[in-house]
């Protein structure tokens, strides 16, 4: 398989901390795959690397040792221009807390990434864009107009106007009650069905997991365990097991 076909590949990552009196190993050796397509969803207990996890595939956090290749791309190879500009057209990244700017509207929202990249940004371009995201006629409204459900549709839509690589998630239900948290993750299903691009998303909930084609466990900074097409009962006896002490 070419690496092109990988939207993201972790080889032996390693990022280990050093501002407290012992050093962290938050990830170590961590090697994945991310193919296009596919929907993965990463799991463990609190403080296994999860964020860390994301933020590296993100490029906003430095690797010690391994590389994090994005596209096709080894992310460390990249100057910080390069890093910027890769960042911004092949990484979309959702936030728990939506992360919109409160003074501007759903569809000037959808449109940052593209001004900032100093592209002309065409109304039926950004009009699509909510669309695909159950958003038709909300163009006009701004964050405090809007349900915690669909100002997170909009950060997906935004996230996804430059037609990344892959769409990183964190907690992207976390805020929200359960009918709009499922509404999101059909969404980010169906994202991650076209081809073009991989969904990855950290997430607590085992039913949100349940929408994943994958779920990487990791505990310690280490891959423990992988499931393929996982039940939601499997998802969450193996977190269980992987959160109950074993002496
Ligand atoms: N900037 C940092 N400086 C020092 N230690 C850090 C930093 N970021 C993370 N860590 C440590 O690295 C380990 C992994 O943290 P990380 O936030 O990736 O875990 P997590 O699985 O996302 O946790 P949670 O589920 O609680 O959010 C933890 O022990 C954490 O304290």
């Amino acid at each position: 398989m070419s690496s092109l076909e990988y939207a993201v590949e972790f080889r032996a990552v390693s990022r280990t901390f050093r501002t407290g009196p012992e050093p962290v190993a938050a990830l170590c050796e961590v090697s994945a795959t991310f193919r296009r397509g596919t929907f993965t969803a990463v799991m463990g207990p609190s403080g296994s690397g999860k964020s860390t996890f994301l933020r590296c595939a993100a490029g906003l956090e430095q690797v010690d040792s391994g590389q994090v290749v994005v596209g096709g791309v080894e992310l460390a190879k990249l100057g910080d221009k390069a890093l910027t500009v890769l960042r911004r057209e092949k990484i979309g990244f959702v936030f728990q807390s939506f992360n919109l700017l409160p003074s501007l509207t759903a569809a000037q929202n959808v449109a940052l990434p593209l001004r900032l990249a100093g592209r002309r940004v065409g109304e039926s371009e950004v009009r699509e864009a909510l669309a695909a995201v159950g958003l038709s006629g909300r163009e006009g409204h701004r964050p405090s107009q809007l349900s915690g459900g669909q100002q997170q549709r909009v950060a997906i839509a935004r996230a996804l106007i430059t037609r990344p690589a892959v769409l990183l998630a964190d907690e992207p239900t976390g805020a929200l009650d359960s009918k709009n948290g499922r509404e999101v993750l059909r969404l980010l299903r169906a994202m991650a069905d076209d081809t073009s691009r991989a969904v990855v998303m950290v997430t607590h909930d085992p039913a949100a997991a349940g929408y994943a084609d994958q779920v990487v466990f990791l505990t310690d900074g280490r891959i423990v365990s992988v499931l393929e097409q996982p039940t939601v009962d499997q998802i969450a006896a193996r977190m269980t097991s992987l959160e109950t002490p074993t002496c």
